[in-house]
């Protein structure tokens, strides 16, 4: 495959490059804002990108709260950015290089926004794929829950978060915990995620916990303890069978988000204008990779040091 050909077939990696971000995933934040304009409210002050390396949902979001929307008070509003790796600064955003299972963290974001609670939280988080299918389903699921849990300690009452999901066997369980949590739960997936994938957005609207249901940051609970106390009245477990009570089953609503306009991430674009297809040629990276695992290898063969033990 030829330098630039990624460019061709994949149009929203191309286009990621000629508009500054750092990757493609930046249009599946906008297409999701396109469909629910949860960035577009002028009073978003505290936001929080989870999972943010390298930085693209980060930029966007710096770009719709401060470049966007310069007449808001700029003074009081703030974006921090949490992941395991590096991430090469971004403007007006505060990056934290941290885990988002550990308390600690949360510690950390809410010093940042003088323990003032968030508007709008994001999630993006994928763990290390093993290739163990069901292995790596339960990390993902971890990394969900974990993502959750952070949110309802920092979230203000009414904000919004929004996390990358994969559709897979248990989801409408999550969807209906949600359901606890928050006043309206959309599943989304935007055209510049590829339909082959199970990737989907869960979109939170509405937070809005029990009164009486206690938030907390533990990654040793279990999904059934976090969510103790919200059950009430509304599910019962019990050995006694009564007779059969027909209980709606809670779906999420399924949207699909960027317009018929914008580029299908499956299709391949033989017919692109000639004006634009000949005049294709590869861009750089925006930004490179900050502390890339292979980084020292690299440093060893420039040197003529690197050995292959056999
Ligand atoms: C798909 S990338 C996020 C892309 C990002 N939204 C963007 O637009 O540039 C997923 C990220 O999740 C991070 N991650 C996975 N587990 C994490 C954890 N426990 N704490 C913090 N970050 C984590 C990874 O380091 C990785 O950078």
């Amino acid at each position: 495959m030829g330098k630039g050909s990624k460019d061709k077939r994949d149009l929203y990696y191309r286009k990621a490059k000629e508009q500054g971000y750092r990757a493609r995933s930046a249009f599946k934040l906008l297409q999701l804002n396109d469909q629910f304009h949860f960035l577009d409210d002028p009073n978003l002050k505290r936001v929080v990108d989870l999972c943010a390396a390298p930085g693209s949902w980060s930029q966007v979001l710096s770009r719709k709260l401060f470049d966007e929307n310069i007449d808001t008070d700029s003074e009081e509003k703030k974006i921090v950015a949490v992941d395991l790796q590096p991430m090469s600064p971004i403007p007006h955003v505060t990056t934290l290089q941290a885990d988002i299972t550990h308390p600690k963290t949360l510690a950390r974001i809410l010093d940042l926004f003088g323990n003032e609670k968030a508007d709008f939280v994001c999630s993006d988080g994928a763990p290390d794929v093993t290739g163990l299918h069901d292995l790596d389903e339960y990390v993902q699921q971890q990394l969900i829950m974990s993502a959750l849990q952070l949110t309802t300690c920092i979230l203000k009452k009414g904000g919004v978060f929004v996390a990358k999901i994969f559709r897979g066997r248990d989801i409408d369980m999550l969807y209906s915990q949600l359901g606890y949590l928050f006043d309206k739960i959309v599943c989304a997936k935007p055209r510049s995620s590829r339909g082959t994938s199970l990737e989907a957005f869960i979109v939170c609207l509405g937070y809005n916990p029990p009164s009486s249901w206690i938030p907390k940051l533990d990654v040793n609970t279990s999904v059934d303890e976090f969510f103790q106390g919200c059950y009430f009245n509304r599910l019962v477990i019990s050995d006694k069978l009564s007779h059969w009570n027909e209980e709606e089953r809670s779906i999420a609503e399924f949207m699909a988000c960027g317009s018929l306009e914008s580029f299908d991430s499956d299709a391949t674009y033989h017919d692109l204008p000639s004006s634009i297809a000949n005049t294709i040629s590869s861009l750089d990276p925006v930004q490179g990779p900050t502390n890339p695992p292979y980084k020292k290898a690299l440093e060893l063969k420039r040197s003529g040091k690197l050995t292959r033990s056999v």
